[in-house]
């Protein structure tokens, strides 16, 4: 698994206040929305392209398009939907699919409740969108998923991560497939109810004013 820590002071700025207990969710879901495109440039850095012929006023040159098969933008619900518009507006041509995971707040395992994703991935570069990879299952169980379909390429575009969670994510996915993470920060520690410290909270209830 290759890990990409965005080193921006665009990004830290933003990412403070997204932090702070005192934001409220319409100015949660603006920067959530700001820090995704900004995490998208570098997370698109690997994306197919050929060389492409264009004619300008001027003259004609050799420029480059995406190649296809499409990528596949994928937001893990409820708070990854907090990150779709973000990721689209660098990627309006992606089709998207969905995943439904909810941790068990007791057992920290993630249970899935909805799976719409296309029947083959073959050849198709998978971006799965979550803010929070805390104990990593959330992350492993959605990455399984596109794998099972033929995906082996897969970045994942988070906000916050665990240095535990990442571990387990390097654990489960090993060498089998092309797995990039890509995150703002990476934050201390889990702390007893698997919260990511210092975090922000529950990222799902700030972005949807649940609190
Ligand atoms: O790395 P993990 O320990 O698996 O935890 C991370 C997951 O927890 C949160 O979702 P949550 O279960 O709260 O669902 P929600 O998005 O509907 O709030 C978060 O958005 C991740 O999906
Ligand atoms: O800190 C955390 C951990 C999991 N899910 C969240 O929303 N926040
Ligand atoms: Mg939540």
């Amino acid at each position: 698994m290759r890990l990409h820590v965005a080193d921006h002071p665009l990004v830290a700025h933003k990412l403070t206040i997204l932090r702070d207990e005192r934001t409220d969710s319409p100015t949660f879901r603006r920067l959530v929305d700001e820090l995704v495109t900004l995490l998208a440039y570098e997370a698109t850095r690997d994306v197919q392209v050929e060389p492409h012929e264009v004619r300008t006023p001027v003259t004609t040159t050799t420029g480059v398009r995406m190649t296809s098969p499409r990528p596949l933008v994928v937001p893990i619900l409820r708070a990854g939907l907090g990150m779709l518009d973000g990721m689209t507006r660098l990627l309006p041509t992606a089709e998207v699919g969905f995943l439904g995971l909810q941790r068990d707040e007791k057992t920290f395992q993630a249970v899935t409740y909805a799976n719409r994703l296309p029947e083959d991935l073959t050849g198709r570069h998978v971006f799965l969108l979550d803010p929070m990879l805390a104990t990593g299952g959330t992350l492993v169980a959605a990455i399984d998923y596109v794998f099972a379909r033929g995906a082996r390429e897969v970045t994942a575009v988070c906000l916050l991560a665990a240095p535990e969670g990442l571990r387990v994510v390097d654990d489960a996915v090993g060498d089998r497939v092309d797995v990039q993470v890509v995150v703002a920060a990476v934050d201390e520690r889990l702390n007893e109810k698997a919260y990511i410290v210092p975090g922000l909270g529950d990222a799902g209830d700030r972005l949807y004013g649940v609190v």
